[in-house]
């Protein structure tokens, strides 16, 4: 029998697993699997399991949010195998999950985690972190945690934080040396984002040939300060409007970039603290996971 390793954050999404294990352990028993349920009891406590456990198993599920699942994939990086990675989504927002294809209903995404529909996954390596799909600093990143589904893409996203944030007046400025092979640049920032776009909850991207969750580049945006409410606005309309060629912001791709700061700029890594730090180097570890997921991954749905 094939050997299943079930990690679940209980707490994930308010409980959102409570009265689901049932049906989520019946998909995978039918598609053959012998399950071990691992209930996380702390934080770390999913990549300790991940990275200590990952030998023994030909699949690993977790069920949690975005918060479990960075633990998890973590832990695999960690280990000296990894097997395949399963998910059902247990969080308050799932974007990740969403964007891959996997279904709301636990019992759905279980099929899915047990399924035989893989794709490998791009993952950040953020200096000894890892992130799946963000890793963002600037003056909104608290607003990010709750970025709502609808929000499409990497500009749409930050459009709609900056929307968020019209009312506050005080906006911090970062001056950061950022460097990777494409650009070199010495500026002042309010925001700034390393993302694998498909995975924001983006099913459009704003290049018509796709952006692959596997091609081994990141997108970057980075969004110099503002002065003044209109300017604002106008900000917020070139995102909402791709307007790549805007001087409001840069906006490349890369497979590798450094950022470093005299003052401390703090990080989220997928939506939780990254760390308040001076030196930062990103890595696109390419193809790292091979991840279980639903129909049509990229670049399909609205
Ligand atoms: N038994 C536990 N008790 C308390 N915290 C836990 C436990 N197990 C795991 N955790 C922690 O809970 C944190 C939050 O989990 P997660 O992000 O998966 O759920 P969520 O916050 O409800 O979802 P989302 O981030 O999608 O809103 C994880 O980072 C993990 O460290």
């Amino acid at each position: 029998m094939k050997r299943m390793l079930w990690i679940l954050n209980p707490h994930a999404g308010r409980g959102a697993m409570s009265g689901k294990i049932i049906g989520c352990v019946t998909a995978f028993q039918q598609a053959g699997y012998d399950v071990t349920i691992y209930i996380t009891q702390g934080a770390q406590d999913a990549t300790r399991v991940a990275r200590e456990r990952a030998g023994e198993f030909d699949r690993i599920v977790c069920a949690g949010g975005d918060g479990t699942l960075n633990e998890v994939i973590t832990g695999l990086m960690q280990a000296e195998t990894r097997p395949v990675l399963g998910y059902v989504p247990a969080g308050t927002t799932n974007d990740f999950a969403f964007s891959l294809g996997i279904s709301k209903v636990p019992a759905e995404a279980a099929v899915i985690a047990a399924g035989d529909t893989l794709q490998a996954l791009d993952i950040g390596r953020f200096n000894d972190r890892y992130f799946n799909y963000i890793a963002a600093f600037g003056a909104f990143t608290e607003v990010s945690y709750e970025t709502p589904q609808q929000t499409k893409n990497i500009f749409g996203r930050a459009a709609y934080i900056i929307e968020g944030i019209k009312a506050l007046t005080n906006i911090k400025t970062y001056h950061i040396r950022v460097n990777s092979a494409e650009t070199q640049m010495e500026d002042d920032f309010i925001y700034g984002m390393v993302t694998n776009t498909v995975s924001v909850g983006g099913f459009k991207t704003i290049r018509p040939d796709g952006v692959a969750l596997d091609d081994g580049l990141y997108e970057v945006l980075l969004i110099y300060p503002v002065e003044n409410p209109m300017e604002l606005q106008w900000l917020a309309n070139d995102l909402l409007t791709h307007n790549v060629e805007s001087n409001r912001f840069a906006y490349f791709r890369t497979s590798k970039i450094s950022f470093s700061s005299d003052d401390e700029v703090t990080w989220t890594l997928d939506g939780e603290f990254g760390g308040a730090l001076h030196n930062v180097q990103i890595t696109n570890c390419s193809r790292a996971i091979t991840f279980a997921t639903g129909k049509e991954p990229e670049g399909k749905e609205s």
